[in-house]
């Protein structure tokens, strides 16, 4: 039997096989949870000019007044004159300084009589309250590397670069089927002999929730004819996910089903729990992810592949889950041969283990919100002991 590859083999593997998607220019909100393509240069000057930054009176040198009140600058309708000494204008938030000014008394501490202002406390220095010309970004500044996720922030800073669109790699097609004799495809129509098929639509949402066209294909039978009319469909996909029919029973098609659609086989097994019988394929520039049946492998394989190899493709610079330590909750046991991701509960102190670690317990799966990363063979732990762990987007209390 082949040696089974690690995870960190398995992600680079998979990663090493992502597409690049097309580069495509959208108006910059439709850029939202996508990745830059190019470096983001800012095509102007942030503040433009020296800002006031609270709202008060403008003032020019150490002389500490009284200045008389000569008009007005408001953000968006700057003072049109330089000011003499022993002038001042009101001013308000986000306002040009205008030209003879250098700081802002606010007005808390200004006393009005008819049009003369009195400092009666706290005499500002140079540059007080000013938000210098330039200071968040110049024109021609790299304002964020190529390959970072365009969030809220990276939007709303986009568009104060003065960008109206941006370059983004497009999303990929991703076909879904599920397998097995088991699956229906209708909840209110199962047998006990049956099961509700949820592996497809919960991956189908993983990859949705990124931007993703999601083609759903199955529930399909373990049965070789009604595999191949579903592959069938899958052909102009980037990517296809099967779940099911990963291992080794004689029920287990997906394998030959693949091979004999014409998918070569890159790697079968890595050395962890959940997910051990994943499959990874090519066919041309398609890549395949043949995930285990059991709910939590087919998640948690999801998350640690299907979802890295999105974000590569879609250009990420880090497409990789973010690990973070966390505190042990409780006593964490003893772990065997293959590594192990615990499902677990964290609550903004320290994380604890879900009721179930089966691979096919969905409802432990449904309270988690992170996965403890156990190394294989790893000792028992205590509570207390910091754990490095993997945060899930996975709706409950996340
Ligand atoms: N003799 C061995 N048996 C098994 C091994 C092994 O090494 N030797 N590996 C085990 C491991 S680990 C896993 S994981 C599973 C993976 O099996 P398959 O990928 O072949 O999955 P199935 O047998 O088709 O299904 C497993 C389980 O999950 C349920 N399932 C399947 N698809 C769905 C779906 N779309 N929605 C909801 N639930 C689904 C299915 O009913 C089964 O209960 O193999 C072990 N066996
Ligand atoms: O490796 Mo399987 O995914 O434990 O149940």
């Amino acid at each position: 039997m082949n040696a089974m590859l690690t995870l960190e083999e398995a992600q680079e593997r998979v990663l090493a096989l992502a597409p690049q998607m097309r580069i495509e220019t959208v108006p910059v909100e439709a850029a939202i949870g996508r990745y830059l393509a190019e470096d983001l240069q800012a095509l102007r000057t942030q503040p433009p000019a020296d800002l006031s930054a609270m709202d008060g009176y403008a003032i020019g040198g150490d002389a500490p007044g009284p200045w008389v009140l000569v008009g007005e600058s408001r953000a968006g309708a700057p003072f049109d004159r330089t000011l003499s000494q022993g002038e001042t204008v009101r001013i308000s938030t986000g306002a040009h300084l205008p030209r003879g000014a250098d700081r802002v008394l606010i007005q808390e501490n200004a006393q009005v009589t008819d049009q003369t202002v009195a400092c009666f406390k706290d005499f500002p220095n140079a540059l007080r309250h000013v938000r210098q010309r330039g200071f968040d970004f110049s024109k021609g500044d790299h304002v964020l590397p190529a390959g970072t996720r365009v969030g809220p922030a990276q939007l709303a800073l986009a568009l104060g670069a003065g960008h109206g669109t941006l370059d983004v790699r497009i999303t990929p097609k991703v076909a879904v089927l599920d397998s097995g004799d088991e699956l229906v495809a209708d909840p209110a129509e199962c047998a006990d002999h049956h099961i509700p098929a949820s592996n497809g639509a919960m991956i189908g949402a993983m990859l949705a929730e990124l931007g993703c066209e999601v083609v759903r294909l199955g529930p399909v039978p373990d049965d070789h004819e009604a595999l191949a009319f579903a592959l069938a469909k899958a052909g102009d996909a980037d990517m296809l996910v099967t779940t099911g029919g990963a291992s080794v029973g004689d029920h287990d098609l997906m394998r030959p089903a693949l091979e004999a659609w014409g998918a070569s086989l890159d790697f079968w097994k890595v050395a962890m729990k959940p997910g051990k019988p994943i499959m990874v394929a090519t066919k041309g520039a398609q890549v395949i992810f043949g995930l285990p049946g059991n709910p939590v492998s087919s998640f948690v394989t999801c998350f640690l592949f299907v979802v890295p190899l999105v974000h590569a493709a879609m250009g990420a610079s880090q497409p990789l889950p973010f690990r973070t330590n966390l505190t042990a909750g409780s006593t964490l046991p003893g772990i065997g041969s293959r590594r192990e991701f615990l499902r677990a509960i964290w609550d903004g102190e320290t994380v604890r283990l879900a009721d179930s670690q089966d691979s096919s317990a969905l409802a432990a799966l449904a309270h988690t919100n992170c996965l403890i990363d156990r190394p294989a063979h790893a000792v028992e732990i205590e509570a207390g002991t910091p754990v490095p762990c993997l945060l899930l987007k996975n709706g409950g209390i996340a």
